[in-house]
């Protein structure tokens, strides 16, 4: 058979032709980069399209197969598949990664999914809505490299959507905001620029929110509640582990994951930082580098509360992230330690409130 590789070469992409099998999958130049001509013959790229307890599901130009567990791969992953030893495969360097601490461990890293180009935080114009909860999933769509976007569903059953759109847009600048109707042709549509042929998307959210509804509304007939049941084991049982990436007809990979659904925020620094930029440019102002923002004089963002630049419960938010962050990015000892410490900065929090309001 006669393969043309050129396009998997940087560079070799002409403007418009079909999508080759690779570039459907999500392939381009920054995975082409990371390889010569002769690795791509003897070692054939594909990428992880499910994992299942058995083994991950790989798929590339011809390619569709189980290989057993061994890559320290998760789903959306690129490997360089190395027929005599899958084990071995090379994992090709990510775009973006998305990773956790295995629940009740120490410092044990869980990868949730890679190759991700865009999250879609998904809350609802009604009572579901909360800001403190969009910057948390904010926070950790930067901090694993991938570009947040918020999602407002039941646009259509909200007497006005307005009022959430204007509160959704304060949670960062960089951060663009929908609000619609998660079903019918809606999404398909109002969605069109971030699910092109062969972006990776991901919806992130509370029970509830319409995150199967905009899963299905873009797969089209397809319903991903009855499809997931197949790969699992023969009784057909759910598992929680199960990640898998489906095609939509358009050609966008909707990526399933249902543990993704609530995330703690673990090593999300940068992330939050990236979240509050302007808090974090105010402190920079403050007159003492390790101002801790109570009483200190010459404090910027105190000065910001009294002009009434800064919401003050954004900055009690920032604390409380910061401070959640801090702990559960602590290995076992450490928390046990700061377990007491936090418990402490909650309550002296809870009463700072109640005393506000009173
Ligand atoms: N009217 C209206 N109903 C919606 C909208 N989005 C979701 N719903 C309804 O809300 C219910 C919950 O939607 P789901 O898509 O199951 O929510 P989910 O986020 O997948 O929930 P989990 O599977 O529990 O995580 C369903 O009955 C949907 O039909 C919307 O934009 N407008
Ligand atoms: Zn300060």
């Amino acid at each position: 058979m006669i393969r043309d590789f050129s396009a998997f070469m940087p560079g070799g992409t002409p403007a418009r032709r079909e999508p080759t099998a690779l570039e459907r999958l999500g392939w381009g130049p920054t995975f082409a980069s990371q390889i010569d001509t002769d690795a791509l013959t003897a070692t054939p790229p594909v990428r992880v399209v499910a994992v299942h307890r058995s083994g991950l599901q790989v798929a590339g130009d011809g390619i569709d197969e189980t290989i057993p567990p061994g890559p320290d791969a998760t789903v959306g992953d690129w490997l360089l598949l190395n027929r005599a030893r899958p084990r071995s495969s090379r994992v090709l360097e990510r775009k973006s990664l998305i990773k956790r601490r295995a629940p009740g461990t120490g410092r044990e890293v869980q990868l949730i999914a890679a190759n991700i180009d865009t999250v879609f935080v998904v809350t609802s114009c009604n009572q579901d809505f909360n800001v403190a909860r969009l910057e948390r999933y904010v926070a950790m769509a930067f901090e694993a490299g991938i570009e947040p976007v918020i999602l407002l569903t039941k646009a259509d059953l909200a007497e006005d959507p307005a009022p959430y759109v204007e509160e959704a847009q304060k949670v960062s600048e960089r951060v663009p905001v929908v609000a619609l109707d998660a079903r019918g042709e809606e999404p398909a549509k109002a969605l069109a620029s971030w699910c092109k042929s062969g972006r990776t998307i991901v919806f992130l959210g509370s029970s509830g929110v319409g995150k199967s509804t905009l899963t299905n509304a873009l797969l089209g007939t397809q319903d991903i509640a009855t499809q997931g049941i197949r790969n699992d084991d023969a009784r057909g049982r759910h598992t929680t582990t199960r990640r898998e990436l489906h095609a939509t007809t358009g050609g966008c990979l909707v990526l399933d994951t249902p543990g993704m659904r609530e995330l703690q925020l673990t090593d999300a620094a940068t992330g939050i930082a990236d979240v509050f930029e302007d808090i974090e440019a105010l402190a920079a102002r403050c007159r003492f580098a390790d101002c801790r923002h109570e009483t200190e004089p010459g404090c910027a963002i105190l000065a910001a509360i009294e002009d009434d630049s800064l919401d003050p419960e954004r900055l009690a938010r920032w604390r409380k992230l910061q401070a959640e962050e801090a702990f559960n990015s602590a290995s076992l000892a450490e928390r046990r330690e700061k377990d007491r410490a936090f418990g402490k900065l909650v309550r002296s929090a809870m009463k700072a409130k109640s005393d506000r309001k009173r």
